[in-house]
């Protein structure tokens, strides 16, 4: 969709250089903005967000590459022009005076006066509108600063919606909001998008970009990472490059759109790990595996269990069955196949809810523990194994339900590095 009859889009932004002094903040940046289009500009502290957006404010002017507006360059526009284009509500949302709310609101018409005139009865309406949009009219005849922050980024909010632009250009418009105000706004934007404005955003929280926008540039280092529909950018991949973290990406329940739990660099050696168990418990140790860049498989599991959803996210093998269908001996094969690919196996729990199915005659007593290191989990041989897969692994490893996260990550590393003995495989494989 074009912005206007010429169809150039609203915003243009081809590779844009910006340093400050002998900091290159953003290298190569191009950025494109549609009407009817949200896009989310997400990226770890320092990437380089804010600098895009002052470029597409004229606020900093480029080392390089151009930025045009509706297809005119940015320097070649007045301020007042600008101001027609594009509204902006500012990350620092500090200001120097002590404007009355309402004021503040109404210098979003500035750019639609002429030198000598006042506000008339659109400029007004226009302000009442944005006022009740922003819902600041509670307090508009306080001082912008006797307001709260959240408040205050409201107000601004508001007179950027006074401007009346056909792009809003927005710098964290959540950051200091409750949740009700934050799905608040981002629904604000979303319709003024839909009825054909467009907005672009610096947004930290991944989960709301990907709900809110029709698109996401990913920027790192100063640059383009990814550009795309969320739920093609929003992949682990893509996350873990940009943020130095682990994520693992699964779907918001209520939304369908990707939701991400990141975790913290564990620098893992990587590994090949089938997993074991049913359930959150052996979910949250899929995620977690596969969130460290492990390659992990799971199954047997019942089709649509929390562990086969987690995987299936994670983009890992999963051997599913139906639902109460028990475990036949080609879904068992086909998941010792996976286990006998894997460095280790992991048994979460170490319970077995095949067991009574397999007709398995196991003691729990007669735990066969090679040791365990100071992640306190079992190392052993197969004879927990009551379902017959994961004594396929060279390895096995019983993972207690409530694991903790780190112990889970060293048993993984332990039991990679120092091999465990383990009953000659088959010795209790069911028949
Ligand atoms: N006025 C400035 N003078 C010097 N360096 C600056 C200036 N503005 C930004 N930078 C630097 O440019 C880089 C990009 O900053 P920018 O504010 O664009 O990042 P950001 O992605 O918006 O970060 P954050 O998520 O922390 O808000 C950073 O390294 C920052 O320190």
């Amino acid at each position: 969709m074009s912005a206007d009859d010429t169809g150039d889009p609203l915003i243009a932004v081809r590779d844009l250089d910006v340093a400050f002094g002998d900091l290159e903040a953003v290298s190569g940046v191009d950025v494109t903005l549609e009407s009817g289009s949200f896009v989310g500009l997400v990226g770890p502290n320092g990437a380089g967000k804010t600098t895009v957006l002052r470029a597409i404010k004229g606020t900093v002017d480029p080392d390089g590459g151009t930025v045009r507006l509706d297809g005119d360059p940015i320097d070649g526009l007045s301020a007042r022009e600008v101001g027609r284009r594009v509204a902006s509500v500012p990350q620092d949302t500090g200001l120097a005076f002590d404007f009355r709310v309402r004021h503040v609101v109404e210098m979003g018409r500035t750019p639609h006066l002429g030198r000598f005139d006042g506000h008339g009865p659109e400029d007004v309406a226009a302000v009442d509108e944005a006022m009740a949009a922003a819902g600041v009219e509670r307090f508009a005849d306080r001082s912008i600063a006797e307001v709260s922050g959240g408040e205050r980024q409201r107000v601004l909010l508001a007179r950027a919606l006074a401007q009346g632009t056909p792009a809003l250009v927005l710098d964290e418009p959540t950051a200091s909001l409750d949740v009700n105000h934050a799905v608040t706004t981002m629904d604000l934007v979303r319709d003024l998008v839909d009825d054909g404005r467009a907005a672009i955003a610096a947004i930290h929280d991944l989960d709301m970009a990907a709900r809110y926008c029709d698109r996401v540039v990913v920027l790192a280092h100063g640059g383009v990472h990814a550009d795309g529909p969320p739920a093609e950018v929003l992949d682990a991949g893509a996350v873990r490059g940009a943020f130095d973290a682990e994520p693992f990406v699964g779907r918001n329940p209520a939304t369908g759109t990707p939701a991400v739990t990141a975790f913290p660099r564990s620098d893992a050696d990587l590994r090949r790990l089938h997993v074991v168990g049913t359930g959150p418990d052996a979910a949250r140790v899929v995620a977690r595996l596969a969130a460290a860049g492990h390659e992990v498989s799971l199954g047997v599991v019942p089709e649509g269990d929390a562990a086969a959803v987690a995987a299936t996210d994670a983009d890992a093998p999963v051997v599913t069955v139906p639902p109460f269908a028990g475990v036949d001996a080609a879904s068992r094969a086909a998941a010792r196949e996976l286990a006998a690919e894997a460095d280790v196996a992991l048994v979460v729990d170490g319970r077995d809810d095949d067991r009574d199915r397999d007709g398995g005659d196991h003691d729990e007593t007669g735990r066969d523990s090679h040791g365990s290191g100071s992640h306190g989990l079992d190392s052993h041989g197969p004879e927990h194994d009551v379902s017959g897969v994961a004594s396929a692994a060279e390895r096995v490893v019983e993972v207690p339900a409530d694991v903790d996260e780190d112990d889970l990550l060293e048993a993984v590393a332990d039991a990679s590095t120092n091999p465990i003995e383990a009953e000659p495989t088959g010795s209790t494989e069911p028949t």
